[in-house]
């Protein structure tokens, strides 16, 4: 089987897409992780598949799966790449473009005169049996214990699950050795993504992220959102925020307890080609 793709990427996070929209392809979690390879594959930290929606009031299915072929709920610089998507391939000229996960509903609205889109990504949940991490109660910071060292971090689901340690810098942090024990921590019982938060001001932060499923990406939508939401709840952080991650800067905007957290950023298609399944 010959899949036709699009390579793309939001500040580096970078993604297959493939449009189902007009023929359903299964794809299995083996062909996932063999498209993903960078070197046997094409190479990717996740694959986007657009597909049909079966609501009205909704216009596609966008479903997400991780390097390692885990299907999973959000993926915020996809998300961004899914819009310009449907409006490049001419599948839909709505804006904003409302799309279905298995996490819930998001609405994407491009810019018109620049490569910017905004995806709002709902309110963050706080629940621990949402997130979902394994304690009894909310709490703005938790620990864990990894050998004779205790773990502080806040917890955040945005639509999947996130751990955030706050760090005096982020390139002095272990992103990779702490965040791949983290990520399997039986704390979470579905994984997690790690996010190293560094507080620059009150209006800008640095931000690394361990991806669940994918390794320390150079830029993660949902877990500059997860940094940013955590930052402010600690009171150290204004409701409008710069996030830098290794691959650029994202704007953050969260006005607290229930609200929608707004996520702006870049966009951009690199090439297109064929793969053989
Ligand atoms: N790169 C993403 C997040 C992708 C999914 C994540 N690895 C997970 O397993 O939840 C983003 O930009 O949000």
């Amino acid at each position: 089987m010959e899949l036709h793709f699009t390579k793309m990427h939001g500040l580096g996070n970078d993604f297959v897409v493939f449009d189902f929209t007009r023929a359903a392809y299964p794809l299995t979690a083996a062909q996932a992780n063999k498209i993903a390879d960078r070197h046997f594959g094409i190479g990717c930290d996740q694959i986007l598949i657009v597909e049909s929606s079966t609501s009205d009031d909704i216009d596609f299915k966008y479903r997400i799966l991780n390097a390692d072929g885990s299907e999973v709920g959000q993926c915020g610089n996809g998300a961004r790449c899914f819009a310009r998507y449907v409006h490049d391939k001419g599948l839909t000229n709505k804006n904003p473009v409302r799309v279905e996960t298995l996490s819930g509903v998001m609405t994407l609205d491009l810019n018109p005169t620049s490569q910017m889109v905004t995806v709002n990504m709902g309110a963050p949940r706080f629940t621990p049996s949402d997130i979902p991490l394994n304690a009894s109660e909310r709490q703005s910071l938790y620990t864990l214990q990894l050998d004779d060292q205790t773990i502080e971090f806040s917890a955040v689901s945005m639509g999947n699950p996130h751990a955030v340690l706050l760090v005096d810098d982020v390139d002095a942090a272990p992103v990779i050795e702490l965040g791949a024990r983290l990520e399997t921590h039986p704390m979470f019982p579905e994984r997690a993504n790690i996010g190293f938060l560094q507080v620059v001001s009150r209006q800008e932060v640095r931000v690394r992220v361990f991806e669940r499923g994918s390794g320390e990406t150079i830029a993660c939508g949902s877990g500059a959102c997860a940094a940013v939401v955590t930052g402010i709840q600690r009171g150290l952080l204004d409701s409008n925020v710069t996030a830098e991650l290794t691959g650029g800067v994202l704007n953050v905007r969260w006005d607290g307890e229930n609200q929608a957290v707004l996520m702006t950023g870049p966009a951009e298609t690199t090439f297109e080609g064929r793969i053989s399944l």
